[in-house]
């Protein structure tokens, strides 16, 4: 087949952005001629495929733990960091949690047909709206290979075709989890085309897909500053963003010392990785514990960056450049700022936030009130750590990530937020006067 051919082309790097467009068109036309089959696929019919697929997963573990081997020595010889080696390793216990959360995802109700409204009007005709899946979802991710498990279950649960793009040091992770998932859901009568990996890590494919308007009905991107970049010079195609975590811990006045200190140290240092990690850190000039958060901070081995309060809470703390504060650094190095107050607080969010996770530490109500009303990010928390950001934390069972965009679907993204609507509207001849 001509996609196996420019496979290899592009494997050997001799790749031209016309070959990954005519590749990305021939696996979008696949896909969508596979989208239509799975639409009519019954809430039990694709239940019992994504069990085919878990369990096709477990069985093809010697291979897929073998491909992991490959990845993890490149990386090693690459000079990957350890968090990022942490991300794409797999074990027999994390393969296992793959097939789970695949089993989770059959075990939730189908969003499909989903009646969300309904409501009569004067002119007597009946109106329901009615969830139906968004058709071909394109999701560009990170080199965490249980993502292309997730993504492929909740966009088969949700009705969706997939067309999957996951970190290049993933490669053959992905390729082998994504052969065990597609045999097993094919199985069950699931067209394979419905759930693709793309077959070259070519970042012009990344934006031919991202370009693919009309082909594609939606993108996922789910990354940091150089995905961001390419998102927004290449897209054509509608944007679920689900970008960067810049996530601002605001020590009110009023927060309880013990509290704030808890929640610093675990929003910062749980797992210092991950989007939902705090980043900044706002102390109210007026909260009379600073010293002892920031200590605790230092004490776990966060570097801390400050302004010039900040310093001299501790004499530990090293000077913040401007850039700091637009800084993701996924590691456990902070910013600190002092600021005057609840206003300053959401000024500074307002100016240096992602729109990802802001959280409040306070015991005044009417702070807490204003921050969550004001702040405007996906997710505002009162009194918890950012890294609960998290689909599974939320109930939702799984998650394709945290979209921080305003549109559509805004935090973790599950099965609804894979679905659109359209509205049934029901009359009995009424014609407009
Ligand atoms: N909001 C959310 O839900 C989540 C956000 N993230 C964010 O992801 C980032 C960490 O992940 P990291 O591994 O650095 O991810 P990257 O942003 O480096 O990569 C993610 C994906 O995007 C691709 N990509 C990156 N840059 C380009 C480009 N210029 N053109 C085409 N493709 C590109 C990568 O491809 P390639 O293989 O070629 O590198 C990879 O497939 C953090 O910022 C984190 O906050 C992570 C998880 C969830
Ligand atoms: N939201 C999830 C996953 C976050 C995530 O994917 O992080 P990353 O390690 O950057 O891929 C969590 O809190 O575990």
């Amino acid at each position: 087949m001509d996609i196996e051919l420019k496979t290899r082309t592009a494997d050997s790097g001799q790749n031209t952005p016309s070959d990954c467009e005519q590749i990305v068109h021939d696996l979008a036309r696949a896909g969508r001629k596979a989208q239509r089959v799975l639409a009519l696929m019954s809430d039990a019919d694709k239940a019992d495929a994504l069990r085919a697929a878990a369990a096709a997963i477990r069985k093809a573990a010697p291979e897929i733990l073998a491909a992991n081997t490959k990845d993890l020595d490149a990386g090693k010889a690459n000079g990957l960091a350890p968090a990022m080696l942490d991300r794409l390793m797999l074990d027999e216990q994390r393969l296992d949690g793959i097939a789970s959360a695949i089993e989770n995802v059959a075990s939730l109700p189908d969003p499909v047909g989903q009646e969300i409204d309904r409501s009569t009007v004067p002119s007597g005709l009946e109106l329901v709206r009615r969830r139906i899946p968004i058709g071909l979802i394109g999701i560009i991710y990170e080199s965490r290979p249980n993502v292309t498990a997730d993504a492929a279950a909740l966009c088969l649960r949700s009705g969706n075709a997939a067309l999957l793009r996951g970190g290049s040091e993933a490669v053959n992770s992905n390729r082998a989890l994504h052969a065990a998932f597609t045999e097993g859901v094919a199985s069950k009568g699931v067209p394979a085309e419905a759930i693709q990996l793309m077959p070259t890590q070519d970042r012009a494919a990344v934006g031919a897909m991202l370009k693919a308007a009309g082909l594609v009905d939606m993108i996922v991107p789910r990354g940091g500053k150089s995905l961001v970049e390419r998102v927004q010079n290449d897209a054509r195609v509608p944007v679920l963003a689900h970008l960067d975590g810049i996530c601002h811990t605001y020590i009110h006045a009023a927060a309880d010392p013990e509290m704030a200190k808890k929640l610093a140290l675990n929003a910062k240092m749980r797992r210092t990785g991950i989007c939902g990690a705090m980043e900044t850190l706002l102390l109210d000039a007026n909260f009379p514990a600073s010293q002892d958060v920031v200590a605790a901070l230092l004490d776990a081995g966060c570097e801390l960056r400050g302004d010039a309060r900040a310093r001299a809470l501790d004499s530990r703390i090293g000077t913040a450049s401007d850039e700091d504060w637009d800084t993701e650094y996924l590691d456990a190095v902070l910013s600190v700022a002092v600021v005057d107050g609840l206003d300053a607080a959401l000024e500074h969010i307002a100016l240096h936030s992602s729109g990802h996770t802001e959280a409040i530490v306070t015991a005044d109500q009417a702070a807490a009130a204003r921050f969550l009303a004001e702040v405007d990010s996906a997710i505002v928390m009162h009194n918890a750590s950012s890294q609960f950001a998290d689909g599974g934390e939320f109930g939702l069972g799984a998650e394709i990530g945290i979209a921080t965009g305003r549109l559509h679907a805004r935090g973790p993204v599950a099965l609804e937020g894979l679905t659109t609507y359209k509205w049934q509207v029901h009359g009995t001849g009424q014609a407009r006067p």
